[in-house]
């Protein structure tokens, strides 16, 4: 039995990742959630978690009352999260939070000495370095859940980084996928929330639209692979059925391929190093009939290249991306901001922000802190 913490269980992939606990062989230490209270009371009474942790600690007594009579521990912010990832009984921790949140719980499971699933991927864009610092201070292999980081892990089956060529990232486009600037200028948000093959929660299937989430898998890919952004490049298919592919120096180029399923790589993280047997629909190549490849539009889709400008430049201005990104995106899903403000507030940010090369975790939050005040500075300004 594997003794495990999902932090973000409530989310699309704590839900998936508990779909794939059903199949057996885990025991589940602790759950977390924001603040959907019912569902984590309904997962911890399933369950039966040595503790669950709310982070909105407004809902706290209503969880308090619907655990009551149980000895389940009832847990709260982050001082609770942090507690469930160094708990003694727990061995691998699943990070399915979404955001720049991530980052502590990462980084005290790490010192902790726990094996870590991570699906977070802000976490890596904002405190990549810190973070693969700690995990090779601590031994640990950081195992990732992101579809395409998933496949170029398996892809590349312990073969040396020294054999390694170039990072192909697979990116479906998103739904605005061949729109016009006119067509994007107009799009709403309920456009914004249907992705072509995946069924994710709101904050990703926004970054798919804008290509910020693949220009954040660029500089995650750059932290968990070692590889330099000029070696990382991204390929829009719209099939998503090659999941990410790996070039070696002898021009061989490996790759994963299934249904867009994330169950798939949550499994392969969790029983690593083993493969089990599951009963998950199978690809069928010829009903699928044709798999495409074309380039990014890096003209109307302006975050992919943020990305790469952030990663490049490395030091706070991840971070700073990072949080802005967070903020203009909820933003737009409260229709206070526009698809196509969204690069650009994000832009106006990292343009303000004096960059601190080789942050420590304080310097790293600083920033963060500092580009959401700066972009709510830029939202109420009559200029914007
Ligand atoms: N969904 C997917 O298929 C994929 C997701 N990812 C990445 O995985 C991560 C999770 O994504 P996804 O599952 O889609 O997200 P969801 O929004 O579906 O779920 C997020 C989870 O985190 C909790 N949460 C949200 N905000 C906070 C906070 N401030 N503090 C503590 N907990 C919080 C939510 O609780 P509550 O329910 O109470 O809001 C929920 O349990 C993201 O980083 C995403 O980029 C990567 C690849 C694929
Ligand atoms: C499932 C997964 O890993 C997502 O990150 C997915 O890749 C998003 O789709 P896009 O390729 O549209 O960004
Ligand atoms: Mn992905």
């Amino acid at each position: 039995m594997k003794k495990i913490a999902i932090l973000g269980s409530t989310g699309s992939i704590g839900t998936q990742t508990l779909e794939v606990v059903d199949q057996g062989g885990f025991e589940v230490i602790a759950l977390s959630a924001n603040s959907s209270v019912i569902k984590l009371a309904t997962q911890a009474l399933k369950y039966r978690p040595k503790m669950v942790v709310l982070m909105n600690s407004a809902f706290l007594d209503e969880l308090e009352y619907r655990l009551k009579g149980t000895d389940i521990k009832v847990l709260a912010g982050m001082e609770g999260l942090i507690e469930a990832v160094t708990d003694p009984d727990v061995e691998l921790i699943v990070n399915a939070l979404v955001g720049a949140v991530g980052i502590r719980p990462t980084l005290e499971g790490i010192r902790a000495g726990k094996q870590i699933a991570l699906a977070n991927k802000e976490t890596l864009v904002a405190a990549g370095e810190l973070v693969m610092q700690e995990a090779q201070r601590y031994g640990i292999d950081i195992l990732p859940i992101d579809s395409e980081h998933n496949a170029i892990f398996q892809a590349l089956a312990g073969e040396d980084r020294s054999k390694i060529s170039r990072l192909i990232l697979t990116a479906s486009g998103g739904p605005f996928r061949n729109y016009s600037r006119e067509e994007l200028k107009k799009v709403t948000p309920a456009q914004a929330l249907k992705h072509p093959n995946w069924d994710m929660g709101g904050k990703i299937t926004i970054d798919s639209a804008t290509l910020m989430n693949k220009g954040l898998e660029v500089i995650e890919a750059h932290w968990l692979f070692g590889i330099d952004y000029d070696r990382i490049d991204v390929v829009v298919h719209p099939q998503s059925i090659v999941h990410s592919l790996v070039e070696f120096v002898d021009s061989s180029i490996l790759a994963e391929l299934g249904l867009p399923d994330m169950r798939v790589p949550i499994q392969y993280a969790l029983t690593y190093p083993e493969r089990r047997k599951n009963f998950l629909e199978r690809l069928d190549l010829v009903k699928v009939g044709e798999l495409t490849f074309e380039k990014p539009k890096r003209d109307l889709f302006p975050c992919l290249e943020l990305a790469y400008q952030a990663g490049r430049r490395g030091g706070t201005l991840p971070a700073v991306m990072n949080a802005a990104n967070e903020v203009a995106v909820a933003k737009f899903l409260n229709e206070e901001i526009s698809f196509l403000e969204i690069p650009e507030l994000i832009r106006r940010v990292m343009e303000k922000h004096q960059v601190i090369d080789s942050p420590d975790l304080n310097q790293i939050l600083a920033a963060d802190q500092w580009a959401r005040a700066e972009i709510e500075r830029m939202v109420e300004d009559v200029d914007f």
